[in-house]
């Protein structure tokens, strides 16, 4: 899907939290969406998802303004969308294999296919020997990868991964993102975190400051070290 944010602008309440932000992000782009904590990266991913309205401005799906589309035609474009959000959790008393069949089952995928379908993707995320698990059995690292395979269970076209290395340790992190860059292949992937991290070298960076879009354009590792000199 064609993504595009229009001189987006979008208010908590009273407060602006994104301002003016500009983007095309056509099929096929692999981006990181980086910012300090409260920089407005999670809002501009609910935001290009269609799951926070704008204040001014737009969002296009395929040339579409989103808040132009009715709430059915949203919800069933929507499942273009695969998401990994920083507070989703895996159901508790639902083992690996059914946390990521659900997304399948709510979409009246037939049970044979969405069972092929979650061997695939449990696979895909080198979770298929903890496939009979429960959630509590896992690591931190297993829980995100079960996260990230529900996500795409439903075979989306964009996947937009809210700082999925939060809490993991180096070796994890890297397996994370090695999972991100297989499964997304050919898909719009955007990760947002607070830095770049080192194992997902996106080939283009957007960056956040205050809700401001201030830089779109190749890797430029300066923009980090200029966010430590203007901090105390
Ligand atoms: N539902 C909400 N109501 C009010 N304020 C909100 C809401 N969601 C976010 N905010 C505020 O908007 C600002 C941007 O938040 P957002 O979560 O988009 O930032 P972020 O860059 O993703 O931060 P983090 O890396 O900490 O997740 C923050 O100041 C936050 O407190």
């Amino acid at each position: 899907m064609d993504l595009r944010a229009e001189a987006l602008t979008v208010r908590h309440g009273a407060r602006t939290v994104l301002s003016d932000v500009r983007c095309a992000l056509p099929p096929g782009t692999q981006a990181l969406l980086l910012g300090r904590s409260g920089a407005g990266k999670t809002t501009l991913l609910k935001s290009l998802a269609g799951l926070v309205p704008a204040f001014r401005g737009q969002v296009l799906w395929d040339g579409q303004d989103v808040a132009r589309l009715s709430s059915a035609a949203r919800r069933e474009r929507q499942a273009s969308f695969g998401m990994v959000f920083q507070t989703d959790a895996l159901f508790d008393s639902m083992t690996v294999r059914q946390n990521v069949l659900l997304p399948l089952v709510r979409r009246h995928v037939p049970e044979r296919e969405a069972e092929a379908r979650a061997d695939d993707v449990l696979r895909a995320v080198g979770l298929q020997d903890a496939a009979d698990t429960l959630p509590e059995r896992l690591s931190g690292g297993m829980k995100k990868r079960a996260g990230i395979g529900r996500a795409l269970a439903a075979r989306p076209s964009v996947l937009l991964a809210d700082d999925p290395f939060a809490g993991l340790d180096p070796g994890t992190a890297r397996q994370v993102a090695r999972v991100l860059l297989e499964v997304s292949r050919g898909g719009t992937l955007i990760v947002a975190a607070p830095e770049a991290p080192l194992d997902l070298p996106l080939p283009r960076w957007l960056y956040l400051r205050g809700g401001r879009l201030v830089y779109d354009g190749p890797p430029a590792p300066e923009l980090e070290r200029e966010q430590d000199e203007v901090l105390p």
